[in-house]
């Protein structure tokens, strides 16, 4: 489905895009099969791509007719991005988008045909992300292997038959990366105001947060287990678990986080 002659065209090599265009190369795809189209790419993707010898273009160059059409631009300037890229879509391309809250319907309207709905996130760039994904009907089963198989090279992928669901995958997974680098500045502040200086607080934060990650990725064992083996009855782990798994703690907080993500994608959609 995607080679030189019908290739990938990554619409907006920024972050999202960036860094699964990254893990792809970093794989092994055909640089010759894929296209990027962005006016402006990040300086570091600019000399990615000039070394990895991938086409860039600042705007949809003509004669190209794309296998896979990639949208990974912000939701907010799709509207005015997908008129240009009508040139690009043959009968056998599918329009790939990692948009959020930009619905199947809306690229339908704008782009017709097959259309494949995803939400990744950015540990994509380092082969360690995941990606929730739903088809429209006109999404061949071949077409859908290919997708599958391109996406999986950035983690696991969910496929899903409820559009709806995409809004909370969101929530959870694309936007989680931020939640998690976020609790790393937050233990490290917490660190700082026990006492430490800052750099070896956030030094022990970052690496807790990455150990921890890579023993539970390692590990069979499910979170509340690996969280139970450093919890020691009346300890130090069990006097911080008090505060944070208290009613008032981060469950509550969490809810409220991941509503006001799934809410937000709803909006986008329009
Ligand atoms: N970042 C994330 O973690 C995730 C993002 N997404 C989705 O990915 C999409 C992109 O987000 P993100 O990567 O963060 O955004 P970025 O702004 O980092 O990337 C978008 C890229 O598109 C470029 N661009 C602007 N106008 C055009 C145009 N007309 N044609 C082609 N390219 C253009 C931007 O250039 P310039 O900077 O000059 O405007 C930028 O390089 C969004 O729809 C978002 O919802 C989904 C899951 C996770
Ligand atoms: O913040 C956003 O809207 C995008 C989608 C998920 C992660 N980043």
């Amino acid at each position: 489905m995607i080679s030189p002659g019908t290739p990938l065209v990554l619409v907006g090599a920024g972050n999202m895009g960036g860094a699964m265009l990254s893990g792809w190369l970093d794989a092994g795809t055909d640089p010759a099969a894929i296209v990027v189209i962005d006016p402006k790419p990040p300086e570091a993707m600019v000399e990615r791509l000039a070394n990895a010898g991938v086409r860039c273009e600042a705007s949809a160059p003509q004669g190209v007719t794309a296998g896979i059409l990639m949208l990974a631009v912000k939701p907010q300037i799709m509207d005015a991005v997908l008129p240009g890229l009508k040139g690009l879509v043959g009968p056998d391309t599918v329009s790939l988008s990692v948009a959020a809250g930009k619905t199947i319907s809306y690229f339908e309207e704008r782009l017709g045909g097959a259309v494949v709905r995803t939400i990744p996130n950015t540990p994509a760039m380092v082969g360690r992300g995941i990606t929730g994904a739903v088809a429209n009907a006109a999404v061949s089963a071949e077409a859908k292997a290919e997708i599958d198989r391109l996406l999986s090279v950035c983690g696991p992928v969910e496929w899903v038959e409820d559009e709806a669901m995409i809004d909370a995958i969101t929530a959870v997974s694309g936007s989680g990366p931020a939640y998690v680098f976020y609790l790393v500045e937050c233990m490290a502040e917490a660190g700082r105001k026990c006492g430490l200086p800052a750099d070896l607080a956030m030094r022990l934060a970052r690496e807790t947060v990455t150990g921890a990650g890579e023993l539970m990725h390692r590990s069979p064992s499910e979170a509340e287990t690996l969280r139970q083996n450093v919890t020691s009855p009346n300890g130090t782990t069990a006097a911080a678990l008090s505060v944070l798994m208290a009613e008032d703690g981060i469950q509550p907080v969490f809810d409220k986080a991941l509503k006001a993500a799934a809410d937000r994608s709803r909006e986008l959609a329009s």
